[in-house]
């Protein structure tokens, strides 16, 4: 037996980089690695051109990383990013005369796009443009705005905002003077697309600065100082959407390279050896596996346990590839994190990066088990981060930026957050639902689809695990021949299927909404204000729906209700804090009973936030890690099958007719767009240079309610970021926040009424020891914790929104919202019927329709 059992043991990489805050750090997180051999896309410049050093000024915008790598792929070092309230105007100079080290170390110096207005901007990104005159400086979009107004003109509201979509821009010719420096747009054609991102705009222009392109609305989209090296373009070259963006930087890079005078070193950290902490054992089982479901797994081995947790796919084969299951009672191998008690360096994603990574930068970088099996998951920790993570690294993200030259970083996002939760008087029940939690999977059961097969995953700490592992993976592989050989001589006497019937009662459970109808189209109205004063381009608005049950119930019933009714490739269930008698009986069902910890999570979200996968294209060629992300924007209801009944030929036709209009449609594809540039954005952060790349762009995916608009990119990790460095950068995800992130999140956080997303709006996945993970975005999901009133009860709460822009209507935008809860709602309704019913079913063969009509809020 003990051949069966492949063992791997991973080779040591490097230690890994730790968080100092310096211009190295910085210089590090978007370094080009120039022994990189992979070709994942192959970057664009392998010669970097000029040998310049750039300072990109960050208005605390969603792009500047999409800038920050397209010009790091035309220069020797990448740019070095400074927060724009990163340096006091004191602290700038030097003399009296004005001579400033700061500035002078500089080539050329980019001003970022970002939220607000230029009258309000701190003082750095003003005096960039006032002290520099023969150091070429390109402004974009809100730089170049500043640049307007720096110079004499005005800056007020645009005819209409504009945000992620493409128009026609055309050169105009000198009007007055011949600037004295050469056109950003030279050898560009005479017109073509940009991406536009703003609601306002130059007007007044003072005749130092010529206009060179505008739109055809007659908005100036352009700008170019007579004398001094000075550019601003109102449009975004960054977009993915907009043409020749990257020839528009190169002609700004070609300026520098006249006027240079200095070049920088940017240092490296040393590798130094060191060992991984784990090592992998694997088996596959060898009995004829498809006899035993991954559900009927779960029930034996997991549903009852107090935390344990199904990475489900419930969808195949329409994608989702990979079934994963484990438990943990092993209390140091449990992790939980509550925001408001953490101190820095004890955030959780420190915690889960010192138990992955330490001695360890990314994982076990250089195993070389990928090729062993169809999967990148090896064991690791399982969990969730809830939406409120977002303090943690928004935090960790500012400090980067800010601690180019300020060691002193007071840090205030936590401070406020103290201030706004004292006055909101959380309970203490909520308090105690963690905001986040992993256990340790050191023994995990992996379904593999498209192969048919169960692979048993067990991790080695000493060689004691060893003994463990192969006991465990013996008595598995026993149980499921067994499993198997029951599920053929039953197969006949299949239980009878429950009948259902929709209409035959209605539900007792009364969903409310966190905030009612008026209020919530009220807080559309109030998102339209803010785009319309250039502070947001588009907004996630969610709402809360929230229940009460006060029965005995079991959670696991729920959501296998939840799986059957709304297949998706990302779903999951967690239990966490809840031991439970449920045996996997189907005879003898016993009851979860809260305790004032408990967490079930009960999710069909079709969304990828996140994944990390080793790839090697070709056997000569080293594996590199590879980030993805599948932001889904765009979201449009499906023809339904009503009782169960077949579509007509028209139905089809007509649902497929919703398909194309919303591929076509030019609100969602600005709405998807926009989150594409901001994926681009975090995820260049910890990207190689140039390897940052859409290879999707806007493909229409159909699940059971809803058609969705789904883009994926990809980069390639760079070679001293991990797993948890990725987190770092791009959690939460972009399509529940809208851009630019960080001013959106504040707004929304109002709007929102400071009541916290908890889990919803989140992610729950893996960590796998090997540096690979997968995150999806908690939505389609619901959460079941302690009912805050009374001892004993249960509350539901179904998290659901939509993306708000200049374009949303808002009655469309609350339909949106009630047909995104829709599918997880009518689960809860069912499962709520059979508690009342008392029916011990079978709920798995129950058939199961969704309603037409999202009318279970009309009253609200
Ligand atoms: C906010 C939700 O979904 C998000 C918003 C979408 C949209 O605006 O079209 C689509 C998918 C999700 O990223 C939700 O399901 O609750
Ligand atoms: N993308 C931007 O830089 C936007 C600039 C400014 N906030 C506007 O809306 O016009």
């Amino acid at each position: 037996f003990l051949t069966k059992i492949e063992s791997f043991f991973v080779s040591p990489p490097s230690t890994r980089f730790l968080s100092t805050t310096t211009i190295t750090r910085i210089s590090l997180l978007q370094s080009r690695d120039d022994n990189q051999n992979n070709n994942d896309p192959p970057t664009e410049n392998d010669d970097k051109k000029y040998n310049v050093s750039l300072l990109l000024i960050d208005h605390y915008d969603s792009f500047t990383y999409n800038l920050c790598d397209m010009l790091a792929q035309l220069t020797t070092e990448p740019p070095i990013v400074v927060a724009k309230d990163a340096i006091d105007s004191a602290s700038l100079f030097d003399d009296e005369n004005g001579s400033s080290s700061f500035f002078d170390q500089f080539d050329g110096i980019v001003l970022s796009p970002g939220p607000g207005t230029p009258q309000e901007q701190p003082p750095l990104s003003h005096l960039a443009i006032s002290k520099n005159p023969d150091v070429p400086i390109l402004g974009v979009c809100l730089g170049h705005q500043l640049m307007s107004l720096a110079y004499g003109g005005s800056v007020d509201r645009a005819p209409v905002p504009i945000h992620g979509q493409d128009h026609r821009i055309v050169q105009r010719g000198p009007v007055l003077a011949t600037p004295r420096y050469p056109s950003l747009f030279r050898d560009l054609p005479s017109s073509f697309r940009v991406v536009r991102y703003h609601s306002l705009c130059a007007y007044d222009l003072p005749k130092d600065l010529t206009v060179t392109v505008k739109s055809l609305d007659d908005v100036v989209q352009g700008i170019q100082h007579v004398t001094h090296p000075h550019y601003g373009v109102q449009f975004h070259p960054e977009s993915i959407g907009t043409e020749n963006g990257m020839a528009l930087l190169e002609n700004f890079g070609n300026q520098m390279l006249e006027t240079s005078s200095s070049t920088s070193t940017v240092s490296s950290s040393d590798n130094t050896q060191s060992s991984s902490r784990f090592r992998v054992m694997v088996h596959k089982i060898s009995s004829s596996p498809s006899t035993s479901s991954p559900l009927q797994v779960f029930e034996k081995y997991y549903a009852h346990k107090s935390h344990t947790i199904w990475l489900d796919s419930s969808s195949y084969p329409s994608r989702g590839e990979l079934d994963i299951m484990s438990t943990s009672s092993r209390p140091e191998d449990i992790i939980e994190y509550h925001l408001d008690d953490n101190d820095i360096g004890t955030d959780i994603l420190s915690r889960l990066e010192k138990e992955l990574f330490e001695n360890d930068e990314q994982g076990v970088a250089r195993d070389n088990t990928a090729e062993n099996l169809p999967f990148n998951y090896r064991g690791g920790f399982l969990g969730f981060l809830s939406y409120e993570v977002r303090h943690d690294t928004q935090r960790y993200l500012k400090r980067l930026e800010r601690g180019v030259l300020n060691s002193d970083n007071t840090d205030d996002t936590m401070v406020e957050r103290d201030n706004k939760k004292n006055g909101n008087g959380h309970s203490e029940s909520e308090r105690r639902v963690p905001t986040a939690a992993f256990f340790l999977a050191r023994q995990s059961m992996v379904y593999h689809h498209p192969t048919d097969s169960w692979f048993l995953i067990g991790l080695v700490e000493d060689d004691n695990d060893i003994k463990k592992n192969i006991e465990w993976m013996k008595t598995v592989d026993a149980d499921l021949m067994m499993i198997a050989k029951n599920n053929e001589s039953s197969l006949k006497n299949e239980t009878q299927p429950y009948n259902y019937s929709p209409n035959s009662r209605r539900s007792s459970i009364e969903f409310v909404p966190n905030r009612p109808r008026t209020t919530y189209e009220n807080d559309i109205a109030k998102c339209h204000e803010y785009i319309k004063k250039g502070d947001s381009y588009e907004l996630c608005l969610t709402n809360k729906l929230e229940a009460y049950i006060d029965a005995n119930v079991s959670t696991f019933d729920l959501y296998r209700i939840v799986r059957k009714v709304n297949p998706a490739p990302y779903s999951a269930y967690l239990r966490w804090n809840l031991p439970s008698d449920y045996t996997g009986n189907q005879n003898k069902k016993l009851y979860d009973v809260p305790s004032p910890t408990s967490l079930v999570i009960c999710s069909s979200s079709p969304e990828r936030f996140m994944s990390v996968s080793r790839q090697q294209p070709h056997p000569e060629i080293p594996s590199y890690l590879q980030a993805e992300a599948k932001p889904i924007k765009g979201t449009c209801a499906r023809v339904i099958a009503q009782n169960g009944i077949c579509l007509s030929d028209a139905e089809i036709r007509e649902d497929d007719r919703r398909a194309r209009s919303l591929e076509l449609s030019l609100k969602n594809r600005a709405e998807n767009l926009m989150i594409v540039d901001l994926l681009r954005n975090d995820m260049s952060r910890v990207c190689k240079t140039g390897s940052v790349h859409v290879s999707k762009l806007m493909d229409i995916e159909s699940f059971a309610t809803v058609h969705q608009m789904v883009s994926t990119i990809r980069g390639t990790l760079s070679d001293s970021n991990n797993s948890i460095d990725l987190l770092r950068a791009t959690f939460p995800g972009g399509s529940m926040t809208g851009a630019p992130k960080i001013s959106t999140m504040d707004i929304l956080e109002g709007l929102e009424q400071n009541v916290d997303r908890g889990p919803y709006a989140g992610c729950i996945g893996y960590l796998s020891v090997n540096g690979c993970m997968d995150m999806n975005i908690m939505i389609r999901s619901a959460a079941v914790t302690p009912s805050e009133k009374k001892d004993g009860e249960w509350k539901v709460s179904i998290g659901a929104g939509g993306a708000i822009t200049a374009l949303s209507d808002a009655e469309d935008e609350y339909e949106e919202m009630l047909l995104k809860a829709r599918a997880v709602l009518e689960s809860v309704e069912k499962w709520v019927d059979i508690i009342d019913d008392d029916k011990m079913m079978e709920v798995d063969d129950a058939e199961y329709t969704i309603s037409k009509s999202a009318d279970v809020f009309a009253k609200s």
